[in-house]
């Protein structure tokens, strides 16, 4: 819902990868709601569509840029979603993995502090080892691969941070948005049983997929709330990649016979993914009023989007 509150007399908030899916959620939702005037950084031009916003590059692993953007700006709080997401990627690139995902988190803490900003971490389920899982905000991280160590050390530089910050972590998000650098679950089992592909999926991974709008609405609860700490901010089903991939079949119509059920011992990716993870989202319902949607209705929204995408 707009408001009609002045755009001068509104707190400043920054969003960070805003070219990215939860970014570019993030900004459309913090359009809609008002509460905030909205600043949209990320890498290179702006891919974002809309409008009621400002748009700013900001590169993050250049410590100048970032200091300069952030001290003209003065945002009052800052939603860090910008991070290397490919994990199999940072397993094998593992340089450049950490310069994007803890050295420039150090960068935005830092500026965070100099401008006395909320700071709004995104982080992961993989910061977990996927042995015991479903987790809460008290368990114990020991992340898995290389992607979840970097999310893990950066959780660490800002719950370091000499300014308020929350850390809310998710899990397998799905979701459209212009022009992504990086597919989901939903998206690539749909386009490959389209295209008559056989699909691999395992079946002794559990998770609890997040539908992006909801991850946003939950990053922007904390906001708008000031709230700090942890918040496991994700879906509530409990659901293997497999089940994922039979109920997109069945949502869209799609040859459930092309997908083929496998396992972590056999299906062998760069970096390895923790088995059993998903959260227990108690506190966010509790503290925040988060509530996710199922995931049978995450596909139908995304499937609405995805014609509205076309049309
Ligand atoms: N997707 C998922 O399943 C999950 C995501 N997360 C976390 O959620 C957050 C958002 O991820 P999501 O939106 O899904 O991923 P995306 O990959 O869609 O978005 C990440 C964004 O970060 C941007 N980025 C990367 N490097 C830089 C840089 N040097 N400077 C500025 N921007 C940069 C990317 O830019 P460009 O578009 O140019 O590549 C991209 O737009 C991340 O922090 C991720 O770790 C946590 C759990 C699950
Ligand atoms: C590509 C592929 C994946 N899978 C499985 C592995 C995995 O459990 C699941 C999703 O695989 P993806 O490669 O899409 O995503 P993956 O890199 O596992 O997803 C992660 O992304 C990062 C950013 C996070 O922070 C995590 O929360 C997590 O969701 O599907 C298959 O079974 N078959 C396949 O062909």
């Amino acid at each position: 819902m707009a408001t009609s509150t002045p755009q001068a007399n509104r707190p400043k908030i920054l969003v960070t990868g805003a070219n990215g899916l939860l970014g570019q959620k993030l900004v459309a939702q913090l359009v809609e709601r008002g509460g905030f005037e909205v600043v949209a950084t990320g890498r290179g031009p702006s891919r974002l569509t809309g409008t009621g916003f400002s748009y700013q590059s900001m590169d993050i692993t250049d410590p100048a840029e970032v200091e300069r953007v952030i001290g003209q700006l003065l945002p009052d709080t800052i939603i860090h979603s910008a991070a290397m997401t490919n994990v199999d990627q940072c397993e094998l690139h593992q340089e450049d993995c950490v310069e994007i995902n803890i050295k420039a988190t150090g960068y935005l803490v830092k500026a965070a502090e100099r401008v006395n900003a909320h700071l709004v971490f995104v982080s992961t389920d993989f910061v977990f080892s996927g042995n015991e899982g479903p987790y809460d905000e008290e368990d114990e991280a020991e992340p898995a691969n290389f992607y979840g160590q970097t999310k893990l050390a950066a959780e660490e530089l800002v719950k370091s941070a000499k300014t308020s910050w929350a850390i809310a972590r998710t899990v397998l998000v799905y979701g459209i948005a212009n022009d992504l650098s990086r597919s989901n679950i939903i998206l690539w089992v749909k386009g490959s049983l389209e295209a008559g592909k056989t699909i691999q999926v395992v079946d002794d991974q559990w998770r609890t997929p997040t539908l992006a709008e909801d991850l946003a609405l939950g990053c922007i609860l904390i906001a708008e709330q000031k709230a700090t700490g942890i918040y496991h901010v994700s879906g509530a089903d409990f659901l293997t990649p497999y089940e994922m991939a039979i109920q997109t079949a069945e949502y869209f119509g799609l040859n459930k016979e092309l997908i083929k059920r496998t396992d972590s011992a056999s299906f062998i990716q760069p970096a390895k993914r923790p088995l059993k993870t998903g959260f227990i989202i108690d506190k966010a319902r509790k503290q925040l009023g988060y509530e996710p949607k199922t995931f049978r209705t995450g596909i139908g929204i995304l499937a609405k989007q995805i014609i509205l995408a076309r049309s």
